[in-house]
């Protein structure tokens, strides 16, 4: 590239490079709303109004030109020092910043322009800046960095004469560099004052709102009020889970007991009246009950993303995340999963790393899907006393919190130990870039919720519905003689008893054993089962119409039903999840492993739960 002088594209990630990089050379540059999408070095052509050509450079955007921690910065500090081989250094640097986060884009700026070369600040974004009620002085932060400035917008070609003008003005090779304002060899903490000092003298005005964001972060993202924040907010989603769900729960309670007085009363006693009110009714209408605690949960998740919070959990997690060997790059597929574990796994494949990925592959069905809320629920209500612990603190939300953390406690320790063996390798660092506060739409709350209802719904009418008619017939053929009992008689029950002698260890009885196997096809169908199984099991009509709690209340010892929640804290998924698994793992050999690590957990930690309960007098 002789003659040509060289203009190269320097600045933090995101900061617009590759936008300005198409916008003055009508390349098509891949640029994207995240740090890191440009890892190495493109070049174009440009031209000024002068006619004059130049070789433009875009590079990938880095935060330091000593201490690079990744290859595509390593890439960014030769080009910039004139290390790479074949290559000088380019003649004109152009320091792209972003105006709505100055302050942060300044420390490596100060960097970039310390080393003395013809530089021109090309200060991007500054529709952002505007919209955040930032009011910026050019002006002022020339003449506080001693190189030009020039206002663009990348996206909206805004500024791009003027910049390509102040490159030109370089060209008369008279440049003298102003370092008296800069002393060179600053610390990065001195360069993060400084940074400071730099921006409050450029931002003329800043509005409350910003000043508001700028506030909320400190404290959302402080290393140890943000956990505690964040803690406290996934205790009261537990709390609200139970507290607010109590009206509407009781009125689909009503309802369906209605719809089944009206068959018992206008059908004679038949096969069908049974099929309907044993089978679909006791079932189906058992799962249906959890509608209101599942869009109570899905609605404080959906405000949290809509507002910009889920963003910094991940952020505050990573550190976390860090600890066990994964990167925050799980966070996001974990989180998914505690809606379902499929799309969570199908998430993954936004992880580079292949350890990394596998490794979230295997525990993703820790996290405590919303299938298992309707199995918690139904059993916290029946065996743990709707008593306060404190003020505003209910027993059983806090029993439902316990079970969310254990799972996600049981993941991290999964993750420790998979990584120190099975997916032994390093963990890859976070980049996630915040987004900006805002207040959720009401629209959008109410789509997403709705949306959330439909999946539960249409599962219900499928899959729920499906598994509990074929159990309905397992349990009701063949007919009981005289003076025996439907259970034991039943294809079920048979089934039942076989199964029993395995789970009488870890304190199951044999309609607990039984439910298992039918909670393979969707969490929720245990619910469903246990329900159809007591309504066959009873004889008289108005124990049939008993909710379901009420016959766990009355049948389970406490050992036994916390020992089936413990099950279901670490119970392999339904079978759903081990395709996807199979799928995305390209094999059965991890499905597999997965499928019995999660068996040997639940077993191993019901048994405990069932021991330590019966050893305790409970
Ligand atoms: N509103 C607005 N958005 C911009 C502007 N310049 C760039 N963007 C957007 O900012 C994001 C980042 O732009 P990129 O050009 O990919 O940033 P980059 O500096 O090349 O980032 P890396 O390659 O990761 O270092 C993209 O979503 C762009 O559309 C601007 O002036 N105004
Ligand atoms: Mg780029």
């Amino acid at each position: 590239m002789t003659g040509l002088k060289k203009v190269a594209l320097v600045g933090n990630p995101n900061a617009g490079k590759s936008a300005l990089f198409n916008a003055l050379t009508g390349a098509r540059q891949k640029i994207a709303n995240y740090p890191g999408v440009t890892v190495e070095r493109k070049a174009g052509r440009v031209t000024s109004a002068s006619g004059q050509p130049f070789e433009l450079l875009d590079l990938p955007g880095s935060y330091s030109l000593s201490e690079t921690t990744s290859p595509d910065e390593e890439v960014t500090r030769k080009v910039v020092l004139g290390e790479l081989e074949g290559e000088g250094a380019p003649d004109i640097i152009v320091l792209v910043l972003d105006a709505a986060n100055l302050q942060q884009h300044l420390v490596f700026a100060q960097e970039v322009i310390q080393l003395g070369k013809p530089t021109v600040v090309a200060l991007n974004m500054v529709d952002l800046a505007k919209r955040d009620g930032l009011v910026l002085d050019a002006d002022a932060l020339s003449h506080a960095l001693g190189v030009p400035v020039v206002e663009t917008v990348a996206v909206r070609r805004r500024g791009l004469e003027g910049l390509l003008a102040s490159i030109s003005s370089f060209d008369s090779n008279d440049h003298t560099f102003d370092d008296e304002r800069l002393s060179s060899h600053l610390t990065l903490p001195e360069r993060r004052l400084a940074a400071k000092n730099i921006a409050k003298a450029a931002i003329l005005s800043e509005s409350g709102t910003h000043r508001l964001h700028t506030g909320l972060d400190r404290v959302l993202l402080h290393p140890w009020i943000g956990p505690v924040i964040l803690f406290g907010l996934l205790f009261v989603v537990f709390q609200a889970v139970f507290a607010w769900a109590d009206p509407f729960i009781g009125l689909i309670e009503q309802a369906t007991e209605v719809v089944a007085g009206v068959a018992v009363a206008n059908m004679p006693e038949s096969f069908v009246r049974d099929f309907l009110t044993e089978g679909v009714i006791a079932g189906v209408g058992s799962v249906i009950v959890f509608l209101p605690q599942i869009l109570i949960l899905f609605l404080f998740i959906l405000v949290m993303e809509a507002t910009g919070y889920m963003a910094r959990a991940a952020f505050l997690m990573d550190r976390l995340m860090a600890m066990v060997g994964l990167s925050g790059r799980s966070f996001i597929p974990l989180l998914s999963s505690f809606a379902c574990a499929i799309p969570g796994i199908m998430a993954t494949r936004s992880i580079a790393d292949p350890r990394d990925r596998l490794t979230t592959i295997l525990i993703a069905p820790l996290m405590t899907c919303s299938a298992r809320l309707p199995v918690y629920a139904v059993i916290i209500a029946a065996v743990i006393p709707a008593t306060s612990v404190g003020p505003g603190i209910g027993l059983q939300g806090l029993v439902l919190f316990a079970l969310y953390i254990a799972g996600i406690l049981g993941a991290m320790i999964v993750a420790l130990v998979l990584r120190r063996t099975v997916t032994k390798g390093a963990a890859s660092g976070f980049i996630m870039e915040l987004p900006r506060y805002q207040m959720p739409h009401l629209g959008d709350l109410l789509i997403g919720l709705w949306q959330r209802a439909w999946v539960f719904l249409r599962r219900a009418g499928t899959i729920i519905f499906s598994v509990t008619v074929v159990l309905w017939l397992l349990l009701t053929f063949p007919k009981a003689e005289p003076g025996e009992n439907q259970l034991d008689a039943s294809f079920a029950g048979q089934v039942a008893s076989v199964m029993e002698p395995a789970f009488k260890p870890i304190g199951f009885n044999r309609e607990m054993s039984l439910a298992l196997i039918p909670a393979m096809a969707a969490r929720e169908v245990a619910v469903a089962s246990l329900a159809t199984t007591y309504a066959v099991d009873s004889d008289d009509e108005a124990e049939t119409e008993n909710a379901l709690r009420d016959q766990i209340a009355a049948r389970w010892s406490l050992p036994a039903a916390l020992a089936f929640l413990a099950w279901f804290v670490f119970a392999p998924q339904c079978l759903s999840t081990i395709a996807v698994a199979r799928r995305e793992t390209n094999g059965w050999k991890w499905p597999s492993f997965m499928l019995a690590y999660l068996f040997a957990l639940a077993y191993v930690f019901a048994g405990i739960t069932y021991w330590s309960a019966v050893a305790l007098g409970l």
